[in-house]
This record gives C-alpha cells, sequence and structure tokens, in this order.
C-alpha cells in the first residue's frame, strides 16, 4: 500500500503544533522540523514531523553515497535523516572519521511510519494505512497535554580551549594562510556543560526561532538544532545552495541594531570571507551541473535572526542528467562555509587542529521526497545530549582569513553562544 496524505482542520495550527511535538517523545526515533516564522526556511511545511520507524538505512559509510539513490528508488518514499560530519572521511579520503560525541552514526535515514505537516489552516497526515487510523492518530496528538515543568536553572556550557589555547591556534592556522596553504579556514570550537539532566523536548521549545529548526531523537541521541542555515535544495533537477558568512551581533535598539547591519553589508572582510564560500560552491556544484548552469542569483545579502545578523548567497544549478542525489552529496560534503577554502587542504588543517570531533555538528539533516527532491540543512547553532553522558554539547565556529582578528574570532564564537542565554533547565 502507497503512502496515503489525509487532510485534517485543528481550531489552532499553532498549538497543534506544539502539541505535536509534545506527542512525537513515545516514539524513540522522530524528527521535528520547524521553520516558522521565517517562509524562507524547510519548504514543505512551518512544522513537519516524521516519526517512528518503517525502514531504515544503516548503511557502510564507505559505499552509503553510492547506494543512496538506489534504496531511495526501491521504496519511491519521504526519507528523513542526517550526514554527519565524520562522512567526509569517505569523500576526502585521508581525512580521520572521529565518532560523534552523542553516538549519531555517519550517515542515517529512515522511511517514517507517520508523517505530519502542519500548515496555518489545515494538518496533513501521511500514512500506510486507512483514514480511520489517520483520524486516530490526529485525535491522539489534539488530546496532548503540553505540560511546561518548572524550570529553574540556566544551562550554563563552557569551552574546552582556553581563551589563550583558541588565540594561539588561530595565530597558527593564520600562519598557515601567510604560507599560502590555504586562505580561509572555518574553525570551530567545542562547548561542554558540567553534568546535567535536560528534558530535550522542553529545551528544544526553548531556542529561538530559525528557519531550520529540528528536534531530532535518534535512540539515546538527541540533537537540539535552531540553525539558520541551508545546505541544499533539490527540486526536480534545479539545485540551490546558500552558503552563510559574515555574522554580528543585534543591536540593543533601532539605531544600533541598523548600524551593526550596515557594518556587516560593508564590511571588506566578511564580503571576502563569503566570497570565496561562493566560488568554492560555484566549482562544487559544476562537478554536476549541465555546463553553464551554476548562477549567483543572491550575493552577499542580509537576514536577521533574534541574536544575529547573517550574510547570504545564493548559487544555483541545474544537475545534469547521469548525476543523482548520491552523487551531488560527494562533491558537494562537507559544505564550503564549514570548511573553507582550498577544501582538500582546509580539511586536512581541520583535522590537525580540531582535536575534539564535530560529529553530527557541521553536517546535515533533512529529507527526501518520493520524486527524489530533496532538502537538508547546515547543523549548526545545535545542542547535542544523550542521558547517559548527562553533558550537553554545543560547538560553535568562525572563518578564519587573512583579514581576521583572532580576538574578534572568539567573541563571534561567543556570540553565537548567546542563543542559550535564556534557557532554563
Ligand atoms: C561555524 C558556524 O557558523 C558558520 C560560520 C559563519 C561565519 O563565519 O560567519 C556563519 C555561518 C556558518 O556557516 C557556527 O555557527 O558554529
Amino acid at each position: 500500500m502507497a503512502r496515503l496524505f489525509y487532510t485534517f482542520r485543528p481550531p489552532d495550527s499553532f498549538s497543534f503544533a506544539t502539541q505535536l511535538l509534545t506527542w512525537s517523545r513515545m516514539f524513540r526515533v522522530f524528527m521535528y522540523f520547524k521553520n516558522h516564522p521565517y517562509p524562507h526556511g524547510w519548504q514543505q511545511a512551518p512544522w513537519m514531523l516524521a516519526a517512528g520507524v518503517r525502514y531504515e538505512w544503516k548503511p557502510q559509510p564507505e559505499r552509503a553515497l553510492e547506494q543512496l539513490a538506489p534504496f531511495h528508488a526501491t521504496h519511491r518514499d519521504w526519507m528523513v535523516g542526517h550526514v554527519a560530519y565524520p562522512m567526509t572521511a569517505y569523500v576526502w579520503p585521508g581525512i580521520s572519521a572521529k565518532p560523534c560525541l552523542c553516538g549519531f552514526p555517519d550517515i542515517y535515514f529512515f522511511i517514517p511510519e507517520i508523517l505530519v505537516w502542519v500548515y496555518p489552516d489545515q494538518v496533513q497526515i501521511g500514512i500506510h494505512g486507512s483514514e480511520t487510523e489517520a483520524r486516530r492518530i490526529f485525535e491522539e496528538i489534539s488530546k496532548s497535554r503540553v505540560d511546561l515543568p518548572q524550570l529553574r536553572h540556566p544551562l550554563s556550557i563552557h569551552p574546552v580551549l582556553t581563551r589563550k589555547q583558541y588565540l594561539d591556534t588561530v595565530h597558527a592556522i593564520l600562519h598557515h594562510i601567510q604560507r599560502g596553504d590555504c586562505y580561509e579556514l572555518n574553525f570551530c570550537q567545542l562547548f561542554t556543560s558540567d553534568p546535567v539532566k535536560i528534558s530535550p523536548v522542553e529545551t528544544f521549545m526553548q531556542l529561538p526561532p530559525a528557519p531550520f529548526s529540528l528536534c531530532y531523537r535518534l535512540h539515546d541521541a538527541y540533537l537540539l538544532c535552531a540553525s539558520p542555515e541551508r545546505y541544499l535544495l533539490k527540486r526536480d533537477r534545479q539545485i540551490l545552495m546558500q552558503p552563510m558568512k559574515g555574522t554580528i551581533r543585534r543591536g540593543s535598539n533601532t539605531q544600533e541594531d541598523a548600524q551593526l547591519r550596515l557594518f556587516l553589508q560593508q564590511s571588506p572582510k566578511e564580503r571576502a570571507e563569503n566570497t570565496i564560500v561562493v566560488d568554492l560552491i560555484r566549482n562544487d556544484l559544476s562537478r554536476t551541473a549541465v555546463p553553464g548552469s551554476v548562477k549567483v542569483t543572491e550575493w552577499l545579502k542580509i537576514y536577521s535572526y533574534p541574536t544575529v545578523h547573517q550574510m547570504i548567497s545564493t548559487i544555483c544549478s541545474e544537475m545534469d542528467t547521469p548525476y543523482q542525489i548520491g552523487d551531488l552529496l560527494a562533491t558537494t560534503f562537507p559544505m564550503g562555509s564549514m570548511t573553507g577554502a582550498p577544501k582538500k587542504k582546509v580539511l586536512e588543517l581541520i583535522d590537525h587542529y580540531e582535536s575534539w570531533p564535530r560529529g553530527i555538528y557541521s553536517g546535515a539533516a533533512g529529507y527526501i521526497t518520493p520524486e527524489g527532491d530533496m532538502e537538508m540543512n547546515v547543523m549548526i547553532r545545535s545542542l547535542l545530549y544523550t542521558p547517559e553522558a548527562q553533558r550537553v554539547y554545543y560547538h560553535a565556529g568562525s572563518g578564519i582569513t587573512c583579514y581576521c582578528n583572532p580576538e574578534d574570532e572568539w567573541e563571534e564564537c561567543l556570540i553565537k553562544t548567546r542563543q542559550l542565554a535564556d534557557i532554563r533547565i
């Protein structure tokens, strides 16, 4: 039986979306996507849930990207999952595959039992079952109670590197840049909490809105993500990538905020950083594109989020006929905004200078449609948690170029942790 979608009308979609997230907790595997209130985020619906495992795909990472399209063709259904940073080792031989601190596998996709799309005026439930079954699910979600427990303690995280160690490392990277080994390197650092116990869903609910947010549970591993960045959108053969480079904090009043935004827009350093990545991505996309189809359709545009302004560019291409989704990932992963350029050299340097694993951070998560369209985010601004480790992990990084002042890069990483400032556990 094919998956069928049934439509329902809840009294209030916003409340229903919150009930949906509460309800999802009973599944050991789920991914809850949220782009509300940003229209440029996930395209499918403002809120989406993929829950329960109908089939799962846990390939050997060595052959995974070759096997992705054939697995998808066998089922022709929705697939939801992630590609973690250690997959780099299989795309770029010689780079080590440091395993994720929370145990997320290098690559994993599942075909969900239940899909729920929540739009402002309706809800669609997609299952391999009857309308009666879909109605039972709809009613069960509608009855879920959203009880926010009394949360009192701030979530406190601290960098693993001291400020001095961080600055020394950035100076070492700058030395490589001055020698001509590379010209931009996205250096990321790790933050951790002391031992804590959190309720992952309640913690996710407190993250500020972002266009590529998601709450992901894979058995005992949780990822609570408020990413503002798109990695890939594939519609038929049209491909779109939107690297983000250039970050500045929000101002404390309208005037200061507008000044900061203008400063970012005009900063030669940030414009150069972004343009280097645009060029890298034009090159990556050209490997699967119809010749002449790679185009920069938006260059250095500023988008504003609750705690930061970001500079984003958009690069499009038309994927040529012999290529499939696995080829697209193999030629663009890891995304240029999280590596720098030239890619091969900076991957080696990242491997050397980041002694902690990026794991699922700096990878991508998203979905593949039955038609083979695909949408993936860049996994940044994310909390990682396992009840077993009782520790929260967070990473933050920034692009190092010859223009950079190491102290400012340290500050930029701290600004990226500010979205956690109001979280209570
Ligand atoms: C590395 C991170 O962000 C990346 C670096 C950015 C920058 O240098 O301005 C912006 C977005 C991301 O591509 C992060 O948020 O941890």
